[in-house]
């Protein structure tokens, strides 16, 4: 792999647990007790960004900013498996920033309901959520669906209806569910819905990783 983040699936390959390990260490310590709130922090410079029409003069004052605060991070990267982002089980969306903020109302090796939110980060046009980040949440929360009832797997396939308009800024309910069991085959279905109005079902399918598997 090339690139500054290249290193990690390496060393992963290395220990022989193939690159998306069968355990993953959940924490809620990591990047220290107000790590929530920076992820909160990059996500609304993330909407800002999206939202805004800065000057020359402020365009280059946050350019220099960002250059700083990128320098400070880069001194304290390190790899995937011991990240806070996605791995802080304890925070919205496992403190994925590139995630729609998820938290769970109900989950079991049946199914999961998420209660999550777009906002304007999201947007893909004409004040509606892009249709790709819609994929993401469901691909996300079909996948701990998946996780859940089985253990670590990949999509295969996932198809997605996209019935309705989906809305930015509003409280939507994500439902997964298992369909059923084939070996390491399992069919998942999901709605997503804003009140009592659909705005994507889905259907797909997740495959049980054999040990080592990548
Ligand atoms: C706190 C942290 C939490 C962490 C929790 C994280 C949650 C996030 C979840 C995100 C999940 C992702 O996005 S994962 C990333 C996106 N997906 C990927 O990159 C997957 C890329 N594809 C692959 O790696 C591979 O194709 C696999 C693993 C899917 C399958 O390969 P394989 O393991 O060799 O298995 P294979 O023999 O091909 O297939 C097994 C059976 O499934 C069937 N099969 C396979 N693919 C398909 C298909 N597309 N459509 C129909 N059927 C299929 C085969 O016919 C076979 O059936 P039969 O002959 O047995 O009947």
């Amino acid at each position: 792999m090339t690139g500054e983040f290249g290193g990690a699936l390496p060393a992963a390959v290395e220990e022989g647990v193939g690159g998306f390990r069968t355990t993953i260490e959940n924490t809620t310590e990591r990047g220290g007790v107000n790590y929530g709130e920076f992820i909160e922090e990059v996500r609304t410079f993330m909407d800002r960004a999206r939202a805004a029409c800065p000057t020359t003069e402020l365009n280059d004052d946050i350019l220099s900013r960002l250059r700083a605060i990128n320098d400070l991070l880069k001194g304290v990267t390190i790899d995937e498996w011991y990240a806070p982002s996605g791995t802080r089980t304890d925070l919205p969306a496992r403190g994925n920033i590139m995630l729609p903020p998820y938290t769970f109302l109900d989950q079991g090796a049946d199914g999961v309901v998420a209660t999550l939110r777009f906002r304007r980060f999201h947007l893909g046009g004409n004040s509606a959520v892009h249709g790709g980040y819609v994929g993401l949440a469901v691909d996300e929360v079909m996948g701990l669906a998946a996780g859940l009832a089985r253990g670590i797997t990949r999509t295969a396939y996932l198809t997605i209806n996209y019935r309705s308009v989906t809305p930015l800024d509003t409280d939507l309910e994500l439902k997964a569910w298992v369909d059923r069991t084939e070996g390491r085959k399992t069919f998942l279905r999901a709605t997503l819905s804003d009140g009592d109005r659909v705005c994507a079902d889905a259907e797909a399918l997740f495959i049980l990783l054999n040990p080592g598997q990548r």
